[in-house]
């Protein structure tokens, strides 16, 4: 074989015999072995594909694990070895195991795990293809009915998340791995009155206030119940959506589905923090798991009054519609100025790098601060609110040209925090205010969920809710 691409050298090629710990031997179900990234996403350790799974359907199973360590994986990572045959005919010549590489697909992200009690999709890194669906309990479904779709819901997240294939699979998904694949689900507003659960409703899903930018469509915003999928595959995240959907029939009806993508893992040379389709990097001052107040930021706390939410989050929605056409003719030192960033390397106008804090202080020769008054990441700072910070995990979107022939895009905007009021609504707030990017945005719908933590091992999302 010839020199590795960069995409090949990102996706780290594994030494025949080398069987990394977290590989196929020694990893135990539902999880897999990873690395630190620079920017705090989690980067695919050198694994091979996923462990088979207790209970999986041994045709299916034997035929993915096999196109993982052979076809599969070559293909995926951009392999050009004269196609997979090619593979396949030197290693019997040789009669060595053919390259295993680490492939997109291997990686598995755990429905439950351990240490935590959070559901999946909160604090995985990006994935490249995102579905965010909301439901409405059918007429005449209650919580029994709810109980026993979240049941279902459940069972069939933490099958596809392992990779394994459900009754009556469609076949989709067949030949891939189970591809950083993640199912979240939440219960908004109207799920306790539907229910009958109206007392046990947290007050941190009392409704959004309204803000002076909103332009919000009902029918695209709130529901009874949510569905966050996020895969690696686009094949295995519509795979996902389509089981959840077939699951919910009967018993509750799709009320709006958006969908989203990040980039690529492994489009980069080296792992990077994403960029927005203004092409701004985006994400750089998230709370990071390792800071010390981070659990007590994102996730609800021990002394919750609601019990059933102890160990989960509060996920906020918008979707914000970018107004490309307008941004794309500033300048790029305007744009800059509009956020406080520079736009190749995300490091503040103040100087340093990505990484490097914002120094909000700092006057330039005409005394006027660098990072200007109104720079959105100045008013969304923690320090410009008295503390406050969520976990943004978004999703970019496009869905067409509108009949301006403007383009139908920007940001599913996906939050997470133990407090929304804290949270998103402080700042929000502040940036409804005077936020230099705003001019530039159109939210257009709106969603808040309460999304508990992470069911016990035969148990389903928000049991303790349903059947306390
Ligand atoms: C209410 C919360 C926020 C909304 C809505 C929001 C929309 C939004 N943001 C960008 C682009 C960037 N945001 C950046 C930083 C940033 N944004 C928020 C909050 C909201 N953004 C916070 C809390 C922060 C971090 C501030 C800090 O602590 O420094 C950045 C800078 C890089 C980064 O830190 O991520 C960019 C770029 C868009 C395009 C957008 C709506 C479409
Ligand atoms: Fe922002």
């Amino acid at each position: 074989m010839s020199k590795q691409t960069d995409a090949q050298k990102a996706a780290g090629k594994q030494t025949p015999g080398k069987q990394p710990a977290g590989g196929k031997a020694g990893r135990p179900a539902g999880t897999k072995a990873v690395g630190k990234q620079r920017d705090g996403r989690q980067e695919a350790g050198p694994a091979g594909p996923a462990a088979p799974a207790d209970g999986a359907a041994p045709s299916l199973e034997l035929s993915r694990r096999r196109l993982l360590g052979t076809v599969g994986a070559a293909g995926a990572a951009g392999l050009v070895v004269g196609g997979a045959g090619g593979a396949i005919g030197v290693a019997a010549a040789t009669g060595d195991a053919p390259d295993a590489l680490t492939t997109i697909g291997s990686t598995e992200v755990a429905f439950r795990k351990d240490g935590t009690r959070q559901q999946a999709g909160i604090t995985t890194p990006l994935q490249a293809d995102g579905h965010l669906l909301a439901f409405d309990l059918a007429p005449g479904a209650g919580r029994k009915e709810a109980a026993a779709l979240l049941r279902r819901w459940s069972r069939t997240a933490e099958e596809l998340m392992a990779g394994r294939a459900p009754d009556a699979d469609t076949g989709v998904a067949l030949d891939a791995g189970p591809s950083s694949l993640t199912v979240t689900f939440g219960l908004g507003h109207s799920f306790f009155d539907r229910t009958g659960l109206a007392a046990r409703r947290p007050v941190q899903l009392d409704p959004l206030p309204d803000f002076s930018a909103d332009a919000l469509d009902p029918k695209r915003s709130d529901g009874d119940l949510w569905i966050q999928i996020g895969a690696d595959d686009a094949l295995v995240a519509f795979h996902a959506l389509r089981a959840l959907q077939k699951d919910a029939a009967g018993a509750a009806r799709l009320r709006w589905q958006m969908n989203g993508f990040n980039r690529t893992p492994g489009a980069t040379a080296h792992p990077m923090t994403a960029r927005n389709l203004m092409g701004q990097i985006d994400g750089t001052n998230n709370p990071k798991p390792s800071d010390a107040t981070f659990d007590e930021r994102i996730f609800v706390g021990r002394d919750a009054a609601q019990e059933w939410m102890r160990g989960g989050s509060y996920a906020v929605v918008r979707r914000i519609r970018m107004l490309l056409d307008d941004w794309e003719k500033r300048s790029r030192g305007e744009q800059e100025r509009v956020i406080g960033r520079r736009k190749d390397t995300g490091a503040p106008l103040t100087g340093g790098t990505e990484t490097t804090p914002m120094n909000l202080d700092a006057t330039g020769a005409d005394g006027l601060p660098v990072i200007p008054a109104n720079a959105h990441a100045r008013i969304a700072a923690p320090a410009s609110n008295q503390g406050a910070a969520m976990l943004r995990r978004p999703f970019s979107y496009h869905d067409g040209f509108r009949d301006d022939g403007a383009p139908d895009a920007g940001l599913l905007f996906v939050c997470w925090q133990a407090d929304p009021l804290r949270a998103f609504t402080q700042i929000q707030r502040k940036l409804d205010r005077g936020d230099a990017l705003s001019p530039f945005l159109r939210h257009e719908a709106s969603g808040l969920y309460a999304v508990p933590p992470a069911p016990e091992a035969g148990a389903y999302v928000a049991q303790p809710l349903l059947e306390g």
